[in-house]
């Protein structure tokens, strides 16, 4: 057979198979659609990964949604995303593009590039510098913060949001920047706080209606949003490149991200090049403080809430780590019940409920499901925490889920709230040891309960969620109170 015919034959299977896929094999299952605008009417703005999560109860695991131009797919269990996201990661490792985030400036930052050349010089920009070894180095400032963190919260606990903010912050900068912050009114903060607001209000990433429809269509008046923050994006870009430039010129900067990347520039080098570092490096805030802040105001609500939860995990430090110390990340594996809390924190409510858009660059079947190439896929995290099949309860606080039998039922550890595959967080061993070490310092050191009001009753939060990339609760009244007056000179950051 002449190579011709060969060709042509592949050519015409191909062709088929394509076709077969198309029009013979179902789409996921999902709820009617409207005529022309599809599922955009009924998909709402706010608590999407609960809307998501509704929905599977009556679809099942993998759903398909429309809305003009676009298929979306919303994964609703950790299989579902291990078998496509992790195990068929060289097709579903694309973002689609994010018109907000681009409106606002955002277009060397990690998290929205498509997938090709430059992510993959991000993600080794980022691996150099955030793998589990070079994290272990930064513990020794992690542990300094926390005891701030706890001598912050004791001293201002009405003020509890802006501790744990500072905490981030102050981790975030000093490994990005290599600068130390000293007081509230740090310009360095100040810019990429500024800079982070775009996050938190231009609503779900890839999820509103400037991601399908025309400017005049009601709910895009997000994009007007995002218009107001373009000053502020390029602002966190370039001062803290130009600031550490001439310190390395000056000879006078310190270790950090920036520096580390400036550095190994060369003459060769392209603008492009200067461009990736400034993007990565303002990503680094955006990406990594939020979530760490939002993580942890999620774990003052869940022991408000939970006060049972609390004393346990207290009284494991105070007979592991005993008195006159704070717990060090050397008594990570000794602590099992506070590794419960942690990982319950992330669970019962994650605070990137439905990550950040995944999309597919080829046709695929799943299960004799037929997805479509360039659908949307979202990780509905939020959904995987609340998966029946997997947690009893789901909805309960209840750390010892996680123990083996017969104190638990021995249930998987969240994995989901740091995305899967070739996309998977980055920053993932410095959140995990950020609030790791901010959680149990906390434990050991405060008690943290209702607030009381003027009637004498004790007060039951119920805050509503932010609705962004990342989500936590809005501002609660809590009673924050050192456990251990004697040792309060554990919280001096003496190091
Ligand atoms: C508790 C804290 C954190 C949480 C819950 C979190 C969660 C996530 C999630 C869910 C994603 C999306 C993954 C996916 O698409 O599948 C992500 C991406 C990302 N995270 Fe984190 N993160 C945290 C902290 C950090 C930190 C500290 C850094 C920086 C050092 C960081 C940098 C990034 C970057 C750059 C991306 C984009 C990755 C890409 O698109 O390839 N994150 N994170």
């Amino acid at each position: 057979m002449s190579n011709y015919i060969l060709l042509s034959i592949i050519c015409v299977s191909v062709t088929l198979w394509r076709w077969l896929l198309r029009n013979r094999l179902p789409l996921p299952p999902g709820p009617p659609a409207d005529p022309i605008i599809g599922h955009a009417r009924i998909i709402p703005e706010e608590n999407q990964g609960d809307f998501f999560y509704q929905l599977s109860k009556v679809y099942g695991p993998v759903i398909h949604l429309k809305v003009p131009g676009r298929n979306m797919i919303v994964l609703n269990t950790v299989e579902a995303a291990m078998d496509l996201l992790d195990k068929r990661s060289a097709n579903y490792s694309d973002r689609s593009k994010l018109p907000l985030f681009d409106i606002m400036g955002w277009n060397a930052a990690l998290g929205f590039l498509p997938y090709g050349k430059k992510f993959q010089k991000h993600r080794r920009l980022y691996q150099q510098y955030f793998s589990r070894d070079k994290c272990n180095g930064y513990q020794s400032v992690q542990s300094k913060q926390a005891r701030l963190l706890v001598k912050n919260l004791a001293k201002n606990p009405e003020k509890y949001s802006d501790a744990l903010q500072w905490f981030s912050t102050s981790i975030i900068m000093h490994v990005a920047y290599g600068c130390e912050v000293i007081s509230d009114d740090d310009i360095l903060v100040k810019i990429v706080e500024d800079a982070a607001q775009g996050f938190n209000n231009c609503g779900p990433a890839g999820n509103t209606a400037v991601d399908y429809m025309p400017s005049w269509f009601p709910g895009t008046h997000y994009a007007k949003k995002a218009r107001s923050y373009k000053a502020a994006t390029k602002k966190v870009h370039d001062f803290p490149y130009d600031t550490i430039k001439r310190q390395l010129v000056e000879g006078v900067e310190s270790p950090s991200y920036l520096s580390y990347h400036i550095d190994r520039l060369d003459q060769n080098d392209e603008p492009d090049d200067i461009d990736d570092i400034k993007g990565s490096a303002a990503t680094i805030y955006t990406a990594g403080g939020e979530t760490t802040w939002s993580t942890l105001l999620i774990f003052i609500l869940a022991m408000v809430l939970n006060p049972d939860c609390q004393r346990e995990a207290q009284e494991e430090i105070d007979r592991v780590v005993g008195p006159g110390r704070l717990p060090e990340f050397s008594d990570r594996s000794s602590l099992p019940y506070v590794e419960c809390l942690v990982q319950e924190v992330h669970r019962w409510n994650s605070s990137v409920p439905i990550g950040i858009p995944h999309r597919s660059m080829e046709d695929d079947i799943y299960n004799g499901m037929f997805i479509p190439k360039g659908s949307v896929v979202i990780v509905n995290t939020r959904g995987m925490s609340l998966d029946e099949n997997v947690y009893l309860e789901p909805y309960k606080f209840n750390p010892s889920r996680f123990l083996p039998k017969p104190q638990g039922r021995a249930e998987p550890h969240p994995t989901a709230h740091f995305g899967f595959g070739r996309r998977v967080c980055p920053g993932r061993y410095l959140a995990d040891d950020n609030v790791w070490i901010a959680i149990a310092s906390t434990l050991a050191m405060l008690s943290i309960s209702k607030a009381v009001g003027k009637d004498g009753k004790e007060i039951t939060p119920d805050p509503p969620f932010t609705n962004g990339i990342t989500s936590h609760s809005s501002p609660f009244l809590c009673n924050i109170k050192p456990r251990k007056e004697a040792e309060s000179t554990l919280m001096e950051p003496e190091l």
